[in-house]
């Protein structure tokens, strides 16, 4: 088994550069998040809100139509889709680079068609992120659904309990590579120092981060800055670019615990342009 590589602020460097001059909102990751149910509103507009802090060039969320108002509200930069009408949330699967699904997502019937429809709809070339909700449906289906793209789970201990079969004090590097590959998929077990499995392999482990995170949302800001990068920086290895992701999210809350007790899922999303400036 390949060594777990400790990650440093090294990791942004090589990631995070000027962009260049001939661009425009299109060569920046064309984002949709699929999430926020009638109870969880606030997820979606955390991820969509992390995502375009974070660099997404366009950024529309399939979500209940109870959201719009706030959604707009918070962040006029996104647009949105009604996920229950299924022909619209289809044609956004088409349309997008980069999918999140699963914050905020809920578990019922609608959800569950939800998460079929973009299993089935998504494109070969397309990054897809599962989270939250999405990773328990999963989980309890019994011949879940494998999309050919490339695929990121972002669970917590739990949610990689259900995913894998491990119990949590199974959760050990060996025996959670040997589930990441069958899943065949990147996945970042978030936890205190979060690890990475690679598709390709390789590990990373993240010594940053404290119990100043242990906010609900903190996870559903962490899936909009994964899709950001993913979208943005795509002739980078894609191992490079997750790390990179999952390095920044915890490093602005590290920056931000000097001087709050508590850092907010919102607290980051507003310090991560002036964080990201640093590094172009
Ligand atoms: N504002 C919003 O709209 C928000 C919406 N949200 C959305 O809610 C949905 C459900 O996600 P979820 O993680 O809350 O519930 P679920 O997967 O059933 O896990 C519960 C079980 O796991 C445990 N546990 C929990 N976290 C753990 C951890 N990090 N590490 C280890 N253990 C952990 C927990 O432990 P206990 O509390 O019992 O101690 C319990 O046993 C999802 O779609 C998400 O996006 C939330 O993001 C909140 C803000
Ligand atoms: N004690 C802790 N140490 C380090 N990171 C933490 C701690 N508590 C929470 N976090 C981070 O907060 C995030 C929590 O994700 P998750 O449980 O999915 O949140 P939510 O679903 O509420 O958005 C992860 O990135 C995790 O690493
Ligand atoms: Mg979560």
């Amino acid at each position: 088994m390949e060594t777990m590589k400790n990650l440093t602020v090294a990791c942004l460097k090589q990631v995070i550069k000027p962009r260049p001059k001939q661009s425009h909102k299109g060569n920046f990751g064309k984002i949709l998040i699929i999430g926020g149910n009638k109870n969880m509103g606030g997820a979606v507009i955390m991820s969509a809100s992390a995502a375009v802090h974070a660099g997404a060039g366009l950024v529309t969320c399939a979500t209940d139509s109870s959201n719009f108002f706030a959604l707009h509200a918070r962040l006029p930069e996104a647009m949105v889709v009604d996920h229950s009408d299924f022909e619209a949330l289809t044609q956004a699967i088409k349309q997008a680079d980069t999918i999140v699904i699963g914050p905020g997502l809920g578990l019922d019937k609608l959800a569950k068609q939800i998460l079929k429809i973009t299993l089935t709809a998504v494109d070969p070339t397309t990054t897809l992120i599962i989270d939250g909700s999405a990773i328990t449906l999963l989980a309890q289906q019994n011949e879940p659904l494998r999309p050919t793209c490339q695929v990121i789970y972002t669970p917590h201990q739990v949610e990689w309990a259900r995913l894998s079969g491990l119990a949590l004090t199974e959760q050990l590097p060996q025996a959670n590579q040997s589930a990441q590959q069958k899943l065949a998929a990147h996945i970042v077990l978030k936890k205190y120092h979060t690890e990475i499995y690679h598709l390709n392999n390789t590990l990373s482990r993240l010594p940053i981060g404290g119990p100043y995170m242990a906010t609900g949302g903190m996870g559903d800001t962490l899936t909009g800055i994964i899709a950001a990068f993913m979208g943005q920086f795509k002739t980078l290895a894609p191992a490079d670019v997750l790390d990179a992701a999952v390095y920044l999210h915890s490093a602005v809350a590290s920056d931000l615990s000097q001087s709050k007790y508590v850092v907010l899922p919102t607290d980051i999303i507003e310090h991560l342009q002036t964080f990201m400036a640093q590094f172009s």
